[in-house]
């Protein structure tokens, strides 16, 4: 291998906080003193910006680096269209499909053969549009090998990857991240990253935002304290090799994926400053806080980075999550509440179950509830939380990590996703135990009236009819086939 690489063996090391102007250099004096592009930067080095916000946004609110690099970005053959899979990974919403049922996806498989992480993106559904820099995209990655002399850039906005299974050792032009699941982290538009994987085969979520940048959650009367900590957000620090080599750089721009061809690595970066850099965060640092008396409060309550849109209160995207905490409302029906949201709902479990579903949703898995489809606790559910003694405190199991992509923008679903073999068409049959417990009696005494043992028992779907949840060309006579799905990627 012509060349040679520098700091590859040493620990991975992190600068701590959200937002923050960084300095990092991987050799001393590489980072220019009191001026960004010296007529000769030291070491011999390129600099280059990269601009996170257009150069005049408020400066609260700009973000931009300096990269100090032994060749510049620009050093690469022309990009070329790449056609591969567009029909399962794509930024183009227009002719994806519209659908108020409820949909529920079991864990999508790990392919056996050599998938790298940009290879085993499925795009699930998403709106809006790169090109207008506004909307998001929601990707599952699968994936059972490292992207090798490859890296992706994209253009198209910033991307969130929250591993479900196996640990990603992320690179990127700052320096390399290790993310196990538990954790996640943030790559902004237009850096690059190269995902190996630690862990094993991988699977994981990715919610992409094509408009502003994800920032902390404003906290309101809860004080300065609490739900995630700036000093928590981990920003790699300079890390580089000096390798000559025949490297690909992929580009997603307007969702189509172009790629160039190069002689060097792109992570050649000997030191950077800025307020522009990836970033991971742990979610078990997350300090949720919930109700101590009574009632269930909104799930916005579990915020961990928020997208804004441009309207006051209404994000584009929101990355919530479910820890393990005690629950300990009185008189109270702790699971979620039955809702209808204007807003549409994606979500994921990391590990265990969760408190809503404890069946049918799975680490691996997914569900999403658009703009207004009424969901809620499912037969099962419902039956244990009216039963259970209401004022007893309850630890939600130690393992259970769920998350949920909270969007304004209705998603489209992708066809490859509608038809995908691990869609659950029976899923709106887990409410179907939900029966009438209504009676003239204004005051029936709660538990005895609805609780276990007066509620018939849920049937999984026995006297139901079956209208059919997910009325697409796909769906067959029997909807819970697998077999049926024979056009569908296996993801
Ligand atoms: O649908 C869900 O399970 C997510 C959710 C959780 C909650 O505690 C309240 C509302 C809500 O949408
Ligand atoms: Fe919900």
């Amino acid at each position: 291998m012509p060349g040679k690489t520098s700091c590859s063996e040493e620990p991975l090391q992190y600068l701590s906080g959200f937002g923050n102007e960084f300095c990092s250099e991987a050799l001393p004096g590489a980072l220019p003193v009191g001026q960004n592009n010296p007529q000769a930067c030291p070491y011999g080095l390129y600099a280059e910006q990269v601009s996170g916000t257009a150069f005049t946004a408020p400066r609260r609110c700009n973000q931009r680096s300096w990269l100090y690099r032994i060749r510049p970005s620009v050093t690469h053959e022309p990009f070329h269209p790449l056609d591969f899979a567009s029909e399962v990974f794509s930024g183009d919403f227009a002719c994806a499909l519209i659908t108020p049922n409820q949909l529920r996806w079991r864990p999508f498989s790990v392919p056996s053969e050599a998938v790298d992480f940009v290879r085993g993106l499925f795009t699930v559904c998403g709106a809006g549009s790169p090109e207008r820099k506004e909307g998001y995209a929601i990707h599952i990655y699968t994936a059972s090998a490292s992207m090798d002399n490859c890296c992706l850039g994209n253009a198209d906005g910033d991307l969130l990857i929250v591993p479900q299974q196996g640990a990603l050792r992320v690179t990127t032009e700052f320096g390399t991240m290790h993310v196990a699941p538990g954790e996640v982290c943030v790559v902004q538009r237009g850096l690059r990253l190269s995902v190996a994987l630690a862990g094993g085969a991988a699977r994981g979520y990715v919610l992409e935002v094509f408009g502003s940048h994800f920032s902390l959650p404003d906290l309101g009367p809860i004080g300065a304290n609490g739900l995630a900590a700036a000093r928590d957000f981990l920003t790699p620090v300079a890390r580089f090799e000096e390798r000559e080599c025949d490297y690909t750089v992929l580009h997603k721009f307007n969702g189509q994926l172009f790629q160039a061809q190069q002689a060097f690595s792109p992570f050649n970066v000997v030191a950077w400053h800025g307020n522009y850099a990836p970033y991971k965060y742990d979610l078990a640092r997350f300090c949720p806080l919930n109700a101590v008396a009574f009632d269930h409060p909104d799930p916005s309550v579990f915020t961990v980075l928020t997208c804004p849109s441009a309207i006051p209160g209404v994000a584009t995207a929101d990355f919530v999550v479910f820890p393990p905490r005690w629950t300990v409302a009185a008189h109270t029906f702790r699971p979620p509440y039955y809702h209808r949201n204007t807003m549409s709902e994606f979500m994921g479990l990391i590990r265990g179950a969760y408190e809503a579903k404890r069946d049918g949703f799975l680490p691996g898995g997914a569900s999403l509830h658009m703009c207004m489809t009424p969901h809620g606790p499912d037969a099962a559910t419902f039956e244990r939380a009216v039963a259970i003694d209401g004022d007893a405190p309850e630890h939600l199991p130690c393992d259970t990590l769920a998350f949920m992509f909270e969007v304004s923008f209705t998603p489209r679903v992708m066809p490859a996703a509608l038809a995908s073999p691990h869609i659950d068409r029976a899923y709106y049959k887990c409410w179907a135990g939900l029966r009438s417990h209504f009676t003239r009696d204004p005051n029936p005494g709660a538990k005895a009236a609805t609780g276990a043992a007066a509620l018939p028992a849920a049937t999984a779907n026995g006297s139901v009819h079956d209208p059919g949840n997910v009325p697409y060309a796909t769906a067959g006579p029997d909807e819970n086939s697998e077999e049926l799905a024979t056009d569908a990627q296996e993801r």
